[in-house]
């Protein structure tokens, strides 16, 4: 797919999917959505008053958390579908944290913010969306301060058969069939193990993030690698 038509086509699911998003990914990941996001904000360690750009929030449950987590630190959010964003502040609104959180509709493959502005750059299972990841990327370390983190909390690609042969399975079969009968969209949700086939496993990733001048890389794997969590620090040289 061209990056153009694939950033629209994105642009369009989103669009389409939001007001039943959550509960689809509630049900589609059997809710170890939530469990991967709390383990990879313990391994965050953010202090209070730590700023923060949550990339492809979606309907803003990381963002949330990052606000949560730094109390008084600002955090934006930043998604380029508005129907997603509509949900994600109606969220903000109900936790009383809109003094906190600033959303912003833009594409993070430019972001509209200045160098070295923030902590932590986060990303949730957007990357594998988007049409240019090393882009996304370097925009992320951008716009951290030299010692800031770059996160990516993402699907990955299970290697350990038999394992891997039933994950394909459902993740190919069985997602999009629970995708037609409770959201009544078949073609959007075909759209997520497509949107994994051209995208890096997690070791090479790891390696886009040392490419790209991010050091003290982690990578944490989730059930077999269904799911990864990557990390990186921005060099004090870099900034
Ligand atoms: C799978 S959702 C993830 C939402 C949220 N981060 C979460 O973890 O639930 C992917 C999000 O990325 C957004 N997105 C995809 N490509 C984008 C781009 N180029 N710029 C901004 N947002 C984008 C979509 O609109 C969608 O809300």
């Amino acid at each position: 797919m061209q990056s153009k038509s694939k950033e629209e086509h994105v642009h369009a699911v989103f669009e389409s999917i939001a007001p039943k998003y959550d509960l689809m990914n509630d049900l589609i990941s059997f809710g170890r959505h939530k469990a991967w996001r709390k383990f990879t904000m313990r391994k965050m360690g953010m202090k209070p008053g730590a700023t923060a750009i949550d990339l492809c929030c979606g309907t803003c449950d990381w963002t949330i958390a990052l606000a949560r987590e730094s109390v008084s630190g600002g955090i934006v959010g930043l998604d380029f579908s508005q129907n997603m964003l509509d949900v994600g502040k109606q969220k903000i609104k109900r936790e009383g944290l809109d003094h906190q959180i600033s959303v912003v509709q833009g594409n993070a493959m430019s972001l509209p913010f200045e160098d070295n502005r923030f902590d932590y750059a986060t990303i949730g299972f957007g990357l594998r969306n988007v049409p240019d990841l090393e882009q996304v990327l370097r925009e992320m370390m951008r716009v951290v301060k030299p010692g800031g983190q770059v996160v990516c909390l993402e699907m990955s690609k299970p290697t350990w058969q038999p394992f891997k042969g039933i994950y394909y399975f459902y993740f190919e079969k069985v997602m999009p069939a629970i995708g037609k009968l409770v959201a009544k969209k078949y073609e959007q949700y075909k759209w997520l193990p497509e949107s994994l086939k051209t995208f890096p496993d997690s070791k090479q990733l790891a390696a886009k993030y040392r490419e790209i001048g991010l050091t003290n890389v982690r990578v944490f794997p989730f059930v077999f690698g269904v799911a990864a969590l990557h990390m990186g620090t921005k060099g004090t040289d870099n900034g």
